[in-house]
């Protein structure tokens, strides 16, 4: 099991009490030896305007559309803002992508009726466009022994849910914080010795998947594919796992846009959902008056 990565490194970057509000310097070191540089800057300001002709947009699901809520399966874009989405869609070509931890599939159920391109599963799973198939790199069999070495932690511990991805699993503890130490360790546990899976400590939840794939290589990739190739990638992401792609889109003379207060690659930050989507709405309205 490989616990490297920026996730990993992110996991550590917290504020220490012994240093007061400031970070480890070993640890600022550790994360530029990945070619990660945390820029902490918490007033660092809104993001231009979308312009839906010259960009490809590239948008995480949860804590960028969608809010937390306890329960994985309920979650939903806020009321009113489906149809921006999709205007914003066809104003550019379909060059919008979902790049999520989710599975493309649970993507389409709380996007319906709009489709879009998508990368799933942190990049393991592809649709370069709306309409066409969903690629996937790997078969979800790689995880059956962890499916058996997590299935008596959740029945000893029915607070903590399994979400199966197919290509990656979660135990989430959000309803249960109390118990994030033994998910945590439940989950690094049963990817012991295992090189060709990573295990991820993610917003209340301790995920594995398969290594060698993460939201910048999967957006990377897109890039090369129309309808994205040619234009200029903007990406919108909260969590640890968006900075990797929030990091290809700053080296390639993008738009990287964080969203929350979390420590960050990007250039630029939203301060929460809502105003991601009162961001679109303004993109699509100054392309209108223009
Ligand atoms: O890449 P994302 O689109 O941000 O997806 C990351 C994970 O999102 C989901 O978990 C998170 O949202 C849940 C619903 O709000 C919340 O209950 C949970 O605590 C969050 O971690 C999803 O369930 C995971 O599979 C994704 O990896």
């Amino acid at each position: 099991m490989r616990r490297r990565g920026c996730d990993c490194a992110f996991e550590t970057l917290k504020p220490r009490p012994d240093i007061g509000d400031g970070f480890a310097k070993t640890e600022i070191e550790e994360l530029g030896g990945r070619g990660i540089n945390p820029i902490w800057l918490p007033t660092m300001s809104e993001p231009p305007k979308i312009d839906p002709a010259r960009h490809a947009v590239f948008l995480d699901f949860d804590g960028t559309l969608a809010e937390f809520v306890d329960d994985p399966d309920a979650v939903r874009l806020p009321d009113g803002t489906f149809e921006p989405l999709d205007r914003l869609r066809e104003a550019c070509d379909d060059a919008i992508c979902i790049v999520s931890g989710r599975k493309i599939a649970d993507l389409d159920r709380f996007l319906s009726p709009m489709r879009f391109a998508a990368a799933g599963v942190h990049g393991l799973e592809r649709r370069i466009e709306p309409g066409a198939s969903v690629e996937r790199l790997i078969t979800p069999e790689a995880l059956d022994p962890l499916r058996d070495a997590l299935a008596p932690v959740i029945e000893g511990n029915p607070r903590l849910k399994l979400e199966d991805k197919g290509l990656a699993l979660v135990l989430h503890f959000r309803t249960a914080p109390d118990l994030q130490g033994l998910a945590q360790s439940a989950m690094d546990r049963a990817a012991e010795g295992r090189d060709d899976l990573v295990v991820m400590h993610g917003d209340m939840i301790a995920e594995v998947h398969p290594a060698g794939m993460d939201k910048g290589q999967a957006l990377a990739a897109m890039m090369e594919r129309a309808p994205f190739k040619g234009r200029v990638p903007v990406y919108v992401g909260d969590d640890t796992t968006d900075e990797f792609a929030l990091k290809v889109v700053r080296d390639r003379g993008g738009l990287s846009v964080k969203v929350g207060e979390k420590e960050s690659v990007a250039a630029y930050r939203l301060p929460h959902v809502a105003a991601v989507h009162r961001w679109i709405a303004a993109s699509l309205a100054e392309r209108n008056e223009a």
